[in-house]
């Protein structure tokens, strides 16, 4: 009915992309911030200016992971290695959390600004499952996922939460790392070969497929060329919406 194999009794969703449309809304943070960062960069050491790929960029190196992990990875595919700096770094501060700090006060201003929206498929999804006696959780590297389930008014869907600020209490390594889904099993108790990952991130199907669960479901919102790479990545099924798994695409 679900759409999901028998022996499984648990779905693990990430946030961004999957329940909630605010991977774009990361995605033009990321953008924006680095953009600025490498134009300054560039005008001071005579660089060459490479803007950011909102598509490829956001993809390989930040999309899913932790927002130092994410910033770093790229920094590092531009050849740039920055120090880690502290965490309260101010926005302007040319360190990992500098940059990061930049990062989210954008997101916060988009999130303030536009508001959020749910995907209705995946609510859907997430009450039929619940219906049908299966536990859910929510397993995202945002730091402000609490925020994000609070505004949407979809927190009392999950039964628990791991997201970044869990994970860095925590000290879990982030995703591609299966660290911080393999929490999420355990905190609905039970076993990763009994539990469903759901995830439109390329770092996200790779945890999954790393920790071993039962079932990787890639939920694909940019286009044909993403949903390959979900399914190169781990994904067992690949779909464009969570309504198809129920068959209730409409
Ligand atoms: O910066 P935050 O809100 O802690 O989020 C970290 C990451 O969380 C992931 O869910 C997103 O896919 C990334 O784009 C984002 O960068």
């Amino acid at each position: 009915m679900l759409g999901l194999p028998d022996e499984v009794t648990a779905c693990l969703f990430d946030l961004d992309g999957v329940l909630t449309r605010t991977a774009a809304v990361h995605a033009a943070a990321w953008k924006r911030m680095f953009d600025a960062y490498l134009k300054e960069r560039s005008e001071r050491t005579g660089e060459p200016f490479r803007p950011f790929d909102l598509r490829n960029d956001y993809a390989t190196y930040v999309d899913g992971k932790p927002r130092a992990d994410g910033t770093r990875s790229f920094l590092a595919s531009r050849g740039i290695e920055l120090p880690a700096g502290a965490p309260d770094d101010p926005p302007d501060a040319e360190t990992v959390a500098g940059l990061g700090n930049r990062k989210n006060a954008l997101v916060l201003a988009l999130i303030e600004q536009d508001g959020v929206e749910v995907f209705e498929g995946s609510v859907a999804f997430v009450r039929a499952a619940r219906a049908a006696g299966l536990k859910t959780a929510v397993v995202s590297s945002s730091a402000n996922t609490a925020q994000v389930l609070r505004v949407t008014g979809i927190e009392d869907l999950f039964d628990a939460r791991v997201d970044g600020v869990v994970a860095a209490e925590r000290k879990l390594p982030g995703k591609p790392a299966p660290d911080t889904f393999l929490e999420g099993a355990r905190e609905l108790g039970v076993p990763a070969a009994r539990a469903a990952v759901f995830e439109d991130a390329l770092a996200g199907v790779e945890a999954g497929r790393a920790g071993a669960f039962g079932y990787v479901v890639g939920v694909n919102r940019v286009d044909a060329e993403h949903a390959a790479a979900l399914a190169a990545h781990g994904a067992d099924r690949v779909v464009d919406d969570l309504s198809e798994l129920t068959g209730d695409a409409g």
